[in-house]
């Protein structure tokens, strides 16, 4: 029964990131560029303690975008009509995700200029 209970709700937890994949132009970004993040992690040989700060920065940023895209949604049901409101309401989310995704940036390029620092010099 527990298990059931808990396989249902992962399944629904699942279908909602395929559907944010499949129905959203920004999470297809996202998907491209968490595999490039983990290409590039692999070939610049991440340690562990970095792996942690990106797979935080990357997580966060799927994070908000699943938050914004349930707000959207819920905004788009509560008022389809514009409403200087629902057009905040959404900025505020828009705004989020944004946030999020600078520093996502600035923890991949804080880990991974090093590395590339020292690719550059040994390769020569
Ligand atoms: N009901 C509304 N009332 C007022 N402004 C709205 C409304 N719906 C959308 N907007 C404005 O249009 C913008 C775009 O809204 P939309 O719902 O298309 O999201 P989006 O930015 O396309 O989201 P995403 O790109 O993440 O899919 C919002 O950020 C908001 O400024």
């Amino acid at each position: 029964m527990f298990f059931k209970q808990l396989n249902q709700s992962i399944g629904h937890a699942l279908d909602g990131i395929v559907n944010l994949i499949k129905q959203e132009r920004n999470a297809k970004i996202h998907l491209v560029t968490t595999a490039l993040v983990i290409y590039v992690g692999f070939n610049m040989e991440f340690t562990a303690q970095e792996w942690i700060w990106i797979s935080l920065a990357v997580a966060c940023v799927w994070v908000a975008e699943l938050i914004n895209t349930s707000i959207e949604r819920l905004t788009n049901l509560v008022s389809p009509e514009h409403h200087p409101l629902a057009k905040q309401v959404k900025d505020y989310a828009a705004g989020a995700v944004l946030v999020m995704s600078l520093w996502a940036i600035v923890v991949f390029c804080l880990i991974a200029f090093p590395h590339l620092v020292m690719w550059l010099t040994f390769s020569n």
